[in-house]
């Protein structure tokens, strides 16, 4: 038995690579990073379905797709996704798609016979005012912050059908509660994205354009911590083949930064030389958002990427693969 009581799993799930596994949202920021994790693992029976070619909310074509395909593990990455302002602006689609989509892909994979299946969630669903670093056990413990309690809401139903179906049916369903996340394949929208591929393509326009300053949003206080996409991908991996439990788990770096550094250390890794400027009208959101990542940290995780070499390598791909 593990630390929590946890099944240790009979049987290895990164000795199964030719197991049939369905990666639900493939080609988004952590889907496709969980797929070159795969790859790289030797998995060699991956099943993947773009939004085309499946539309995860429509739940006959869901069923259908899981009937005929039967893939025994299950990681569902597939969302409505977005920084501050989208989740602002799209409360309806925000708790709508996403509850949509995980209750269909969690029914019918237990339905079809998955054998393991998991679920992200995000840093979100914890109150607004939780106290830092947050453990597991502050959610439902307080009021979530406005500008995401839609999508929140959606991410702890998630959860709790996990759980639930972890209770009743005995079946291997199991959560993952990432931090902010940043990496190749992001989404560089300028309004709709976080902060982190926002800041990237503005600095890096300012800088092609001559411009003078950059407008950052908010007064730059709030505090974020950030994961590299491939380290949460490897931490997907780590609880994919150990984890099988009830509790969702914390996947954070444990490094916060202040909006305002974080600006100051895209400006400086992009090249920007002008003035940075606050607008204050934008919403901050969460003041903080720390999680405690110790229960991942004390199944033997960590991550391993820097959050400097992480945006290098971030903004490196964004001007060779975004921009081209
Ligand atoms: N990015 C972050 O900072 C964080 C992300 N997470 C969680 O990680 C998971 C992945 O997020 P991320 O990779 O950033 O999101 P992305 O938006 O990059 O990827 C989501 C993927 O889901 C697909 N998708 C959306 N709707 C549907 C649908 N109806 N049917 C089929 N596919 C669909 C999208 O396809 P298309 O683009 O074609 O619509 C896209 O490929 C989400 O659960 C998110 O909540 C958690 C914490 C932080
Ligand atoms: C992952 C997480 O993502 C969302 O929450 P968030 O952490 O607030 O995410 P964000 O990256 O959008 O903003 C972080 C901070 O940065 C500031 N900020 C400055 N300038 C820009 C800017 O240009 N764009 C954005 N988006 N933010 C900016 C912004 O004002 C805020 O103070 C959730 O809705 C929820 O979906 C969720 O789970």
């Amino acid at each position: 038995m593990g630390e929590l009581g946890q099944e240790v799993c009979s049987e290895s799930f990164l000795m199964d690579t030719r197991a049939k596994l369905f990666v639900a949202g493939h080609r988004g920021l952590v889907g496709s990073a969980i797929v070159r994790k795969l790859i790289e693992s030797g998995f060699e029976n991956l099943v993947l379905r773009t939004h085309q070619e499946l539309d995860l909310t429509r739940q006959a074509d869901v069923e259908k797709f899981f009937s005929d395909e039967r893939p025994k593990y299950v990681i569902v990455t597939a969302a409505k996704v977005g920084g501050i302002h989208a989740n602002n602006t799209y409360p309806a689609d925000f708790i709508a798609i996403n509850l949509q989509i995980q209750t269909n892909v969690i029914d019918a994979s237990y339905r079809n016979g998955v054998k393991k299946l998991l679920f992200l969630g995000s840093s979100c669903i914890y109150p607004k005012f939780a106290p830092q670093p947050i453990t597991e056990e502050a959610l439902l413990t307080g009021p979530l912050e406005p500008t995401n309690e839609w999508y929140a809401i959606a991410k702890i139903a998630g959860i709790k059908m996990c759980q639930a179906y972890r209770l009743q049916y005995k079946w291997d369903a199991i959560s993952g509660m990432p931090t902010n996340l940043y990496g190749p394949n992001d989404n560089f929208h300028p309004e709709n994205s976080h902060v982190l591929p926002a800041l990237i393509r503005r600095f890096h326009e300012a800088k092609v354009s001559g411009a003078k300053e950059v407008v950052v949003w908010g007064t730059g206080s709030p505090l974020r911590e950030f994961l590299h996409v491939d380290d949460l991908a490897d931490a997907v991996m780590f609880l994919m083949d150990k984890y099988s439990d009830l509790p969702h788990v914390n996947m954070g770096s444990g490094i916060e930064v202040t909006i305002k550094n974080l600006a100051e250390l895209v400006k400086e890794v992009v090249g920007f030389e002008g003035e940075l400027k606050w607008d204050p009208t934008k919403p901050d959101g969460t003041p903080r958002k720390l999680m405690d990542s110790s229960r991942l940290a004390n199944m033997g995780w960590k991550p391993k990427i820097s959050l400097r070499d992480g945006l290098i390598g971030t903004y490196k791909w964004y001007v060779e693969n975004y921009l081209q």
